[in-house]
């Protein structure tokens, strides 16, 4: 198989020639992996045109979208179908492949023979970027048993459409159709089905099992003309399956347009395919019997957005955890954060140098359910992969763990970011790689953390001044000596963050309550 493109950047000298002039920029560009898919739209917007364009931004390619019908679908069904004329369908075809890089045309609800015959045409006068550059999902009767493409369409496909495709992806009914009308109930019966229509011509056939009757495992067969495999998942037990054909087909075509190969597209597909419906098994969208699913992970029960966004005031009572302090008064993180909260913490970072993962992700769970219903961000020192397993508000991070602009492109627009800063030029890059907020000392002398040069409050005042973002002290402070670190009066000194002032003391609720009255006097006295 010809490999395919993929992603490609170069940072090299680029060359642009116009018809008066060749200019040379230094400019790099960025080239990106594109599908075009050709398919219905499903206004419910499980499957079809909506479901290619999802899936494919959550495989990082872009997907742009010829329509060849508009159908009127929920969750209980199709209500209408509505087929575009051939002609907007060439209009559209023509439109994308005269001016985009397409790497992989993918086909999903083809209604009628003039709408294959339009696109054929167009195959044919626009080749596409990649050689391997089919997939054919041949769409025709809908899980509810709505006919999306009538028994019209069958003779244009056999005879024209599958030669051309490098994969075909029908389920057993699409497949039992395609040949004739044969039976295909079990696993046996969809490989002889696969091998009748590689005979057909497309170069690699996937007969998808999703509705083979009585099997416990999602079974789909895979045959390039030599070898099966057998691709198996347990079957998840789902309503939210509506799409996972049009999703599948789309995700292969996804992978073939970054470079990858027809058999580990395939797997990577069906493996996208069983994360999204796990993930998705027990949403509700809709009253029906076959809701859709959720392609980008991230649809969320709206209790559980963040309670509070990020204000910078937020910064005034800064709790900072510490195994080693827990441990010796024998207190649990999640006891010490509680305590913190009741005295007046105002945001909490969980900093746990030696605790397990599975532990400390444990513990980070139960953190953020507290400090959610109690409207407080919390965020994670350094452990990235923590905070977004516990959907932490956000990540604290040093000079030495993970630059922050890859921490943002890690966690995305509406996560908190803080950075450790000693210096100016730390402070400048801050603000350049998109922190929300500077932790800045230490300020005073700290057994917390060894070996960490103190800057005092000359230090401090020049960070401050540095950045227009909200700065935070941290490093020995505790009741005795917040207030002269307030009185320096820089305006962008939200507060302070403490250690050792609040956990490595018998009582965290006390303490926490004496230095929020502390904070609270000095601010109204500058
Ligand atoms: N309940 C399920 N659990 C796990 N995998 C499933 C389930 N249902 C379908 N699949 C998988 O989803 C993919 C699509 O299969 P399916 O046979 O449902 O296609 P389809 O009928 O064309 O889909 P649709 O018409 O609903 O878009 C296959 O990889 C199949 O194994
Ligand atoms: C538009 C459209 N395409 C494909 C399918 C198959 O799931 C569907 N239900 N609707
Ligand atoms: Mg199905």
């Amino acid at each position: 198989m010809q490999s395919l493109g993929g992603i490609r950047s170069w940072p090299a000298t680029w060359r642009t020639t116009t018809a008066s002039m060749t200019t040379t920029t230094t400019e790099s560009v960025r080239k990106v992996a594109q599908v075009l898919t050709v398919a219905g739209s499903d206004s419910g917007a499980g499957a079809g045109i909506q479901a290619d364009i999802k899936v494919c931004a959550a495989r990082g390619v872009y997907c742009a979208s010829v329509i060849t019908a508009v159908t009127a679908q929920n969750t209980r069904g199709v209500q209408s179908v509505h087929l575009l004329p051939p002609d907007s369908v060439s209009e559209q075809l023509k439109s994308v492949l005269s001016d985009f890089e397409v790497d992989v045309v993918k086909t999903g609800m083809l209604p009628s023979p003039e709408i294959v015959e339009v696109l054929l045409q167009n195959l044919s006068e626009y080749p596409v970027r990649g050689r391997v550059a089919l997939v054919v999902d041949p769409v025709m009767v809908s899980t509810s048993g709505h006919v999306l493409a009538g028994s019209s369409i069958l003779s244009i496909f056999r005879e024209r459409l599958l030669p051309l495709a490098d994969i075909i992806t029908p389920n057993v009914k699409e497949a039992s159709a395609l040949l004739g009308g044969v039976r295909i109930q079990t696993v046996a019966e969809m490989r002889s089905a696969a091998k009748s229509l590689h005979q057909m011509g497309p170069r690699f056939v996937l007969v998808k099992g999703g509705d083979l009757p009585d099997s416990s495992d999602s079974v789909d067969v895979y045959f390039d003309g030599n070898e099966f495999h057998e691709l198996h998942s347990p079957r998840i037990a789902t309503r939210n399956t509506h799409g996972t054909g049009c999703t599948l087909a789309s995700c292969i075509a996804a992978e073939l347009a970054k470079g990858s190969n027809m058999l580990s597209a395939v797997k990577v597909a069906k493996r996208f395919v069983d994360t999204a419906l796990n993930y998705s098994k027990d949403i509700v969208i809709g009253g029906g019997m076959q809701g859709p699913f959720d392609h980008f992970l991230s649809l969320k029960d709206p209790q559980s957005y963040r309670q509070s966004t990020f204000k910078p005031d937020d910064l005034f009572l800064y709790a900072v955890t510490d195994s080693r302090m827990n441990k010796k008064w024998n207190r649990s993180i999640v006891d010490a954060v509680k305590a913190a909260i009741e005295g007046g913490a105002t945001i909490i970072q969980l900093r746990e140098k030696e605790a397990e993962t599975r532990e400390f992700l444990e513990e980070a769970k139960s953190c953020v359910d507290i400090c959610r219903s109690n409207g407080v961000c919390l965020l994670i020192n350094d452990r990235i992969d923590i905070a977004i397993a516990c959907d932490a508000d956000g990540v604290h991070v040093g000079q030495s763990d993970m630059p922050v602009d890859l921490v943002r492109s890690l966690l995305g627009p509406d996560k908190i970011i803080g950075v450790s800063c000693k210096t100016q030029e730390q402070a400048h890059q801050a603000w350049k790689d998109g922190a929300d907020y500077i932790g800045s000392g230490g300020v005073f002398p700290t057994n917390t953390k060894a070996n960490n040069r103190t800057i005092g409050l000359d230090g401090l005042r020049e960070v401050c001044k540095a950045s227009k973002l909200p700065v935070v002290a941290i490093g020995g402070i505790g009741i005795s000596n917040a207030e002269s670190v307030m009185r320096i009066g820089e305006p962008n000194l939200k507060g302070v963050a403490v250690v050792s002032a609040l956990f490595d003391q018998e009582c965290v609720l006390s303490q926490a309550k004496k230095l929020h009255k502390t904070l609270t006097e000095s601010k109204r006295e500058h």
